[in-house]
Formats: structure tokens, sequence, C-alpha cells
């Protein structure tokens, strides 16, 4: 059988490994020097000769290529001083027949400039690292404080004022609220006035993420604790804010078995990661927030009635925004400035129809829907003023959203005055009146969420397979 390196005159090979490789050595079994080129024995202060058939102890300081000869393990990048430097060496057993019949190594960096050389090559690679690790650094700090949250309206100032006055404190603090009205900024802002603010911020959802992995997420877990796992182990966000606050977004979505675990860590200050045995102390100032009844849901065996207690310490209730209708201008205004930064737009203005319709919406999505009409309506608009033509259709049909706010907001005083006058109003077949309230419903829920279904058909508290039945039925995409 004809090899492929038989075909390279053997007056090469020795051309073709000092081409390769600057410092080579290879070894017996025995690790004795077979063959050293001129770069290594230089390197060294020797000669060939000198070191031919000796043992390359005694020939190399500090070389572990006998004992590569014996195990047969590669060593790799291993960090070796010779005349006082630190050098990168790899070392490769070589095998024939299945034995172990010497060793091939090679020395990388014959000096600290050397190594420097390379590194400054790598230099650019090494600053996008550290361009990363920055950003990962300023994810974990709070980005919004109290000024951020705007409103004077006398519900909310008594939000925002009872937050600004237990954030000093390292009590756990639930945030009830509904969707989409700035429990998270709340949250931002308690860490920004705490003690813990130059510590981190850890943010988790607990409902986006697949129970399986909760566990894992939360409390971190030792090298090889399960397949897929990271080498060295992952600390979980227990670890990460400690020293901080960890904000537990839709806490009530957290499966029972979790919410025991959970308790334990709060109980007893310390963790330990999956596949682990040893306890980690953890500080760590909690902030929950849900928009579930959690009340209802103890009652219901559906959430620990312990774990709600210790959350339960300062209870903040978040006014929807249809509490507030006063607060929408300003709002609007505050959310105007931010997307005209990231629509590289200024000048943006409501027009007066446009804030009064504003005002008469219900917003069942709260500030988060507000924000995404005003970011669907600067995307249609080419001038300055936001006019009604430029709000969604379920916006500009007022009729019907007086008609329909009783129907989807029954919490909600629907005056019959708030009505215009000069409309007659039309009565609907009941029936006609639910399918149509129902389409809104999934049509307002798909602004709220971007488009996103399965998030809209959470909102609407719906099976997705139901949500995506009516998708259809009514003509939605
Ligand atoms: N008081 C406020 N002033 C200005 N903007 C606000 C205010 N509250 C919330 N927002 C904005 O509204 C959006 C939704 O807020 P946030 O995500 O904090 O709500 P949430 O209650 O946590 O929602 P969810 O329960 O769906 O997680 C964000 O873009 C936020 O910046």
């Amino acid at each position: 059988m004809t090899r492929a390196f038989d075909k390279v005159p053997n007056s090469w090979h020795e051309q073709i490994i000092n081409l390769l490789a600057e410092r080579v050595v290879i070894v017996d079994e025995n690790g004795i020097i077979l063959y050293i080129n001129e770069g290594y024995c230089e390197f060294i202060g020797t000669t060939m000769e000198e070191a031919l058939g000796r043992h390359v102890q005694d020939v190399i300081e500090n070389s572990r290529m006998h004992i590569v000869a014996q195990t047969g393990l590669k060593e790799l990048a291993s960090v070796q001083q010779i005349n006082g430097s630190e050098m990168i060496a790899n070392r490769f057993p070589i095998v024939e027949a299945e034995q172990i019949v010497g060793a091939v190594g090679n020395v990388m960096f014959r000096n600290p400039e050397e190594w420097r050389m390379y590194k400054s090559k790598i230099q650019s690679l090494v600053d996008e690292l550290n361009y990363y690790q920055a950003k990962v650094q300023r994810d974990l700090q709070s980005k919004y404080s109290f000024q951020d949250l705007i409103g004077d309206s006398p519900n909310f100032l008594a939000a925002k004022t009872l937050a600004q006055r237990v954030s000093r404190s390292d009590s756990s603090v639930l945030l009830i609220g509904e969707s989409g009205t700035g429990k998270e900024l709340f949250a931002h802002a308690i860490h920004h006035d705490s003690n813990r603010t130059a510590a981190s911020f850890v943010a988790i959802n607990c409902s986006s993420i697949p129970e399986h992995l909760l566990e894992s997420e939360l409390f971190g877990y030792e090298d090889g604790a399960f397949t897929g796992a990271k080498k060295g182990g992952k600390k979980g966000q227990f670890e990460l804010a400690s020293g901080g606050t960890l904000f537990l977004d839709e806490i009530g979505d957290m499966p029972l078995t979790m919410q025991s675990k959970l308790l334990r860590v709060l109980q007893e200050k310390e963790v330990v990661r999956v596949g682990g045995h040893k306890s980690i102390p953890v500080d760590v100032r909690i902030i929950a927030a849900t928009h579930r009844n959690l009340e209802r849901m103890v009652e219901k065996g559906d959430f620990r009635q312990d774990l709600y207690y210790r959350l339960n310490v300062i209870k903040i209730d978040i006014p929807s925004l249809r509490t507030r209708k006063e607060d929408i201008p300003a709002i609007a205004k505050r959310l105007l400035k931010k997307l005209e930064s990231r629509f590289f737009r200024n000048g943006i203005e409501l027009s007066s129809e446009v804030t009064e319709r504003l005002m008469q919406h219900s917003w069942p999505g709260n500030i988060r829907e507000l924000e995404n009409v005003l970011e669907r309506s600067i995307n249609v608009l080419d001038g300055k003023y936001i006019l009604l033509m430029h709000l969604p259709l379920y916006l500009r049909d007022r009729e019907t959203e007086g008609r329909n706010a009783g129907i989807l907001h029954n919490e909600q005083n629907v005056s019959l005055s708030s009505i215009s006058s000069a409309e007659p109003i039309k009565i609907l077949p009941l029936k006609e009146t639910l399918v149509q309230a129902e389409k809104q419903a999934i049509e307002r829920a798909l602004v709220v969420t971007k488009g996103n279904k399965l998030e809209a058909a959470k909102l609407l508290e719906i099976g997705k397979t139901s949500f995506y039945d009516k998708c259809k039925l009514y003509d939605i995409n």
C-alpha cells in the first residue's frame, strides 16, 4: 500500500518540520532525543551533536516529553519555564500499531516579546471581549430612576411615594399591577435609589424560562450537572445579584416545585447549585412582580402561602392607565421623545384630537400599549403631527370603542355621556356585539404584543390553539 507521505522525498522532511514549527523535539518511548532542530538548539544554547541521544530532561529544562511518551496523553498549551521565561509548549504521543513509540513536542513562544507580538495580533479580539464584558456589567445596572416614572395622578403618586420610601430598606417588595403598567420600571427605580445601587440589578422573567431550566437559571449549576452543561459550571442569578437586587418578574407563573426551592433560599440566604453540595451564601434583596391575583392563587393552592407572606412584606399596587387618564398626555410626550431618538426624528407632536382620543381609550395593555400605538403612528407618519388617521383602526373607530369598552373592561365605569350625543347609539344584536368585541380584543392584544401571537394568547388568557383558530375565523394575520 502506498502511503501519501511516501511521495514526499526524504530530503524534504527536515525542511518541512523547520518551516512549519520553529522549535521541535522528538523523543523515543524512553525519553531519549531522536531529533531536535536547530531552532530549538539555538534557543536552549546547545547543538544537535550535543543533544541527540541524551535524555530529554538532561537537555531541556522542565521537559515533560518523557512523561507524554509514557502516558500517551497529549498536553496542549502547557506553560513551561525555560531560561527564566514562560513558554507555551505542546506535546503529542506518537503511536504505531497501537503502541506508544515516542513523542513530539514544540515550543510556541521563545520569549515574552514574541508572546507580546502575538498578543498584539489578537488585541482586537481581546478589546471586543472587554467591550462585551462591560456591556454585560452595564446590563446588570438599573437603567431607570424615579425621574423616569411619569405621572402626577393621586393614585400613581401614592405608589411612587411608597416605592421611594421603601427603596433604602432591605425588605422584599411585591409589585402588583396589570401588564404594561410599569412594574419593571418601578423595580429599576427602587434599586437605583437603594443602598445596593453599586451592586447588580438582575431581572428574571419566571414565565419565559422553561420549567426545567428555571432552577439552574436561578441557582446555577456545577460542572457536568447535566448534558449540555457549560464546562466549569455556571453562576445562577442569585449569585450574580449578590449584594444587589433580584427582580423576579411574573412570580405568579412560577411552578409550585420551584416556589418551595425559592422559599428555602430566601429563608436560608444561601444557594446550592444544581449538581453541587456546597452552600453558597447570598445577600440579595428581592423585588417580585405579577399581574396575577396572588391571594386568589393562594386560596386555590396554586401559590404557596408561606412564600406569599415572605414576598409580600411591602406591597405596591401600580395603577392601570385607565384609572389615571390625566397622566396620558405627559406619558405620551415622554414616550414620543424616546421613540424620536430611536427613529432619528424630532419635533413630533400629537394633534389635539389624537390626545383626546387617547384619553378616551381604556388601555388594556396600559403604557406598553400606548407605546406601541405611538410607535405604529410614527411609522406611518410623514410630517410632524400625529393625526387620527395615523392611529390603528381600533382607536380610530371611536363608536366601537365606546360600545365595547363596557364589554371589554366591565370593571370600568363607562358613562353614556362619553359617547357623543350627535352620534345615535346603535344597538347591535348581542351575538354580533360579542363577536366584534372578541375580534377587537384579539386585535388589541396583537398591537400590545407587537404581533406576537403566543404573548397575545397569554394576555387574553386563552390557549394558543384557540387563539390561532379565532385569528383564522376573523381573518387576522
Ligand atoms: N410611569 C411611566 N412613565 C413612562 N413610561 C413608562 C411608565 N411606566 C412604564 N413605562 C413604559 O411602559 C413600558 C412597559 O413598562 P414595564 O415593562 O415596566 O411594565 P410591566 O408592568 O413590567 O409589564 P409586564 O407585566 O408585561 O412585564 C416600558 O417601555 C416602560 O418604559
